[in-house]
């Protein structure tokens, strides 16, 4: 599509969501704005972005897509502010935030005026944050939620659908409602959990010093989503109040059941505790995360010695599996092995599994 797109907010979302757009529209012209000049300078020298507008008001007059994609209570300020701003009647804004109720409230403004609002949030993200971070691949095969209000009409929708096609995300229509529910349980009540995770250990390495260095698999596994912008969650946190609280309840009873089954000394129960517990990690859909291994990646725990990526690659050859990339990471933080290798399918990642296992007793994961 050819267009005006404006992008309010050039971090990690922002920022990949221009990649994406530009991706799929090439004769599209990207306008970007962002309070910290150096993010919008960022954008402009990484071609994420064709242009800076001045202001907000600049870039909205003659945009045909504004995409705010900033921490969730400036959402609801730049919405206030673009309710007062010239733009072209046929515009499509949406945003990008991780909370959607009040968001929508907010754009009454705009409705009023007849403009068009569409809530949006892509499901899929990192704990990294600024444009560097930024890639066009940041949300395939990820869910991208849509929260249109009634008013809107099936032509818009499909038109930002078709504007965001770049993202190769799955679009979900939900009430603003539904969504604010479901993320506070799968990811702003994580996101809590595991902060508090770190908090604990950082005051017992008060008096126990090998804390940090002990703090190892597991732990990091656990914790990666505490290294997220904390601007960015504290407005998600006031925005989903009543949902967390209400979360809040439900876990503190979590906590009681597994405390009285230790309490007790009640193995039966807590090994069902836990069994239960792995069978619904495990049965989790797998290919639909976002973008972290966005490729279909199989990670291969592999000892560190010169020669190891020739003797998998080898293995591979041998039985025609094509590879489109394979490194070391440089860390095992994270992700468990150190062979990143990169296939096309998921069809050829699992033979290339099936592969490794009875060729090497290296494990891998998915
Ligand atoms: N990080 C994730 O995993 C993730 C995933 C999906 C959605 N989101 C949502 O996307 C939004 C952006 O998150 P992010 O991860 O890109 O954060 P980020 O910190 O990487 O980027 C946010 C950018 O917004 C800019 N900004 C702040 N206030 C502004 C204002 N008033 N006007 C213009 N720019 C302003 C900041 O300078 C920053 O560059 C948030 O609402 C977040 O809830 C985040
Ligand atoms: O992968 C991560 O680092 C994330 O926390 C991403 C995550 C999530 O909870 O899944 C975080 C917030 C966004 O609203 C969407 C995605």
């Amino acid at each position: 599509m050819k267009g005006r797109v404006f992008i309010i907010g050039l971090g990690l979302i922002g920022g990949s969501l221009a990649l994406c757009v530009k991706n799929q529209h090439k004769d599209a012209v990207i306008i970007g704005f962002d309070v910290n000049r150096e993010q919008a300078r960022l954008a402009k020298m990484l071609t994420i972005i064709d242009d800076i507008a001045e202001t907000i008001e600049s870039g909205a007059e003659h945009a045909d897509l504004v995409l705010i994609a900033t921490p969730v209570k400036e959402t609801e300020r730049i919405l206030q502010l673009l309710a007062k701003t010239k733009l072209q009647p046929h515009v499509i804004i949406s945003d990008a935030g991780s909370t959607k109720e009040q968001i929508v409230n907010q754009s009454n403004l705009l409705k009023e005026r007849g403009i068009a609002f569409i809530g949006g949030h892509p499901m899929a993200g990192s704990h990294k944050s600024g444009v560097t971070a930024a890639k066009s691949i940041l949300f395939e095969n990820a869910f991208y939620i849509l929260t249109p209000e009634e008013h809107i009409h099936e032509q818009q929708l499909l038109q930002l659908q078709d504007w965001l096609a770049g993202t190769k995300a799955k679009f979900l229509i939900m009430t603003p409602e539904e969504h604010d529910y479901l993320t506070g349980v799968i990811s702003h009540f994580p996101h809590i959990v595991a902060a508090s995770l770190v908090h604990q250990a950082e005051r017992k390495s008060e008096t126990q010093k090998l804390v940090p260095r002990l703090a190892a698999g597991g732990f990091r596994d656990v914790t990666r989503i505490a290294s997220s912008s904390p601007e960015m969650w504290r407005d998600i946190l006031l925005h989903n109040k009543a949902v967390l609280l209400h979360l809040f309840t439900d876990w503190q009873h979590e906590m009681k059941r597994i405390e009285n089954m230790l309490q007790s000394e009640n193995g039966e129960e807590i090994l069902a505790y836990f069994a239960q517990a792995k069978q619904f990690r495990d049965e989790l859909p797998k290919k639909q995360r976002g973008a972290i291994p966005a490729f279909y990646d199989l990670f291969v725990d592999v000892p560190d010695y010169p020669g190891v990526i020739s003797e998998i690659s080898g293995i591979l050859a041998h039985e025609e599996i094509s590879i489109t990339n394979i490194r070391i990471l440089e860390t095992r933080e994270e992700i468990y092995g150190v062979l990143v290798i990169s296939f096309q399918t998921d069809e050829d990642r699992e033979r290339a599994n099936t592969c490794i296992h009875l060729n090497t007793s290296y494990e891998t994961s998915i």
